[in-house]
C-alpha cells in the first residue's frame, strides 16, 4: 500500500480485495494489474487515477454487457494496463459506502435484465448537507438527507452555509442540534472563506466528501473555496471519445490542495427525493425480534440482540444510528 494510493482514498479494506483478485493470476497477468480510482465517467470511458497518473480507460469488452461491472464516480477498479498507457477496467472492487438511485419502474421495464438501482457515486466518506438560514431551512428534510447519508454508509455532517444573512445564527445551530447530538455542525460565510478551516479539517489523508443541499444553499461555492479554483462546471468538455467527438462530464472526483477529495455530481444533489423512511433495514428487524423486550430501543436494554451485533463488530454504529432514526420517526406517527 503506498501513500499515494492513500491519498486517493485507498486502504487496508481495497488492498485485501485487490489482493484476492489477483491470487489466482500467473506472476506476468498480475504484473499488468493496478488499481485505480475513477475520478472521471464520460458515455464511454472514464478518466482513473492510481499510480501512473490519471488515464483513461475503458470497459473490458466481456464485461461491458455482462452489467455486473458498472463503475460509478469514486469507485475503486482493477485496470489491466495497455502498453501503450490506459487499459481496460476489468472489476469493480467491494465499495465501502454506495450512494444509490432506485430505477424507476419505466426505466426497469426498458432494462429488464439491469440491476435495480443505479449507483451515483461510491465511496464517499463524509457528505456536507448544506443549508442556509432563510426559506430553505427545512428541518424534515434536512433529516432525511442526514438518513440518506447514514443508509449510504458515510458520515453527515452539517454546514449552516450563509451566515452572513444574520448578526446572530444561535437558533439556527440549535435547530440543527436537534437532528442528532452526534452530528457535527459548521457555520460557514463561503463567498468570504469564514468558516471554512472545519470544513478543511475534516479533508485530513484520503477522505472522500461530497455536497448535498437543495439548489442555491452554496454547495458550489463551497466546493470552489475548498479547491482554490473553480470547479469544472457541469456539462464541461472535457475530454474527445474515439470518434473525436467530444464527451461531457459532469461527474468529477477533485483532488483538494492540503489533502483529501472531492465528488462533484450533479446527481447527489437530488437525494431529497429518495424516500429515506422506506429504506430497509431487514438485517436489524431480524435481530430486533430477539431482543428481550418488545419495545426494545437497542440502546442500553438487557438482552439486546442489536447491541450485541453492533458490539461484535457485525453492525456499524452508522447504520443502528439510522434504522433508531427511522424507528423513532414511525413511533412519532
Ligand atoms: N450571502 C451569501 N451568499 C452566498 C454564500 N455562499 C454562496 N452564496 C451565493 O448564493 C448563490 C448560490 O450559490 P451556489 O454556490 O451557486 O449554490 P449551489 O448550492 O451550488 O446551487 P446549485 O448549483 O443550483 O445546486 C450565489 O449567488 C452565491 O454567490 C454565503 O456564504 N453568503
Ligand atoms: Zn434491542
Amino acid at each position: 500500500m503506498t501513500s499515494e494510493l492513500e491519498a486517493l482514498g485507498w486502504g487496508a479494506d481495497f488492498e485485501e480485495t485487490y489482493q484476492a483478485f489477483c491470487a489466482p493470476l500467473s506472476p506476468d497477468e498480475c504484473a499488468r494489474m493496478t488499481p485505480v480510482r475513477i475520478v472521471g465517467v464520460q458515455r464511454q470511458t472514464f478518466q482513473v487515477r492510481g499510480l501512473h497518473g490519471e488515464e483513461e480507460a475503458r470497459l473490458a469488452g466481456a464485461s461491458r454487457h455482462a452489467g455486473a461491472l458498472t463503475p460509478a464516480i469514486g469507485d475503486w477498479c482493477v485496470l489491466e494496463m495497455a502498453p501503450e498507457g490506459g487499459g481496460r477496467l476489468l472489476a469493480v472492487l467491494p465499495r465501502r459506502t454506495t450512494f444509490a438511485r432506485a430505477l424507476g419502474a419505466s426505466e426497469e421495464t426498458r432494462r429488464p435484465q439491469a440491476v435495480r438501482q443505479q449507483v451515483i457515486a461510491a465511496n464517499v466518506d463524509l457528505v456536507l448537507i448544506v443549508t442556509t438560514p432563510d426559506a430553505d431551512f427545512d428541518l424534515e428534510r434536512l433529516e432525511r438527507y442526514v438518513l440518506a447519508v447514514q443508509q449510504s454508509g458515510a458520515r453527515p455532517v452539517l454546514v449552516l452555509n450563509k451566515a452572513d444573512l444574520h448578526a446572530n445564527t444561535d437558533w439556527w445551530v440549535q435547530q440543527l442540534r436537534t437532528l442528532g447530538p452526534e452530528l457535527e455542525i459548521h457555520v460557514t460565510f463561503a463567498e468570504s472563506g469564514q468558516g471554512l478551516e472545519g470544513v478543511r479539517s475534516l479533508l485530513t489523508g484520503g477522505v472522500t466528501l461530497a455536497l448535498i443541499g437543495s439548489s442555491g444553499v452554496g454547495k458550489s461555492t463551497l466546493t470552489n473555496a475548498l479547491l482554490g479554483r473553480p470547479a469544472a462546471p457541469t456539462g464541461e468538455v472535457r475530454a474527445s471519445d474515439q470518434q473525436g467527438r467530444h464527451t461531457t462530464t459532469s461527474r468529477t472526483l477533485y483532488t483538494v490542495p492540503g489533502g483529501g477529495l472531492l465528488i462533484d455530481n450533479p446527481g447527489l444533489r437530488d437525494i431529497a427525493v429518495w424516500d429515506a423512511d422506506a429504506a430497509d433495514f431487514g438485517e436489524l428487524e431480524a435481530l430486533a425480534a430477539q431482543c428481550r423486550f418488545r419495545k426494545c430501543t437497542h440502546t442500553t436494554e438487557p438482552g439486546c440482540a442489536v447491541q450485541a451485533a453492533v458490539q461484535a463488530g457485525k453492525v456499524s454504529a452508522t447504520r443502528l444510528a439510522a434504522f433508531q432514526a427511522q424507528q423513532s420517526r414511525r413511533a412519532r406517527r
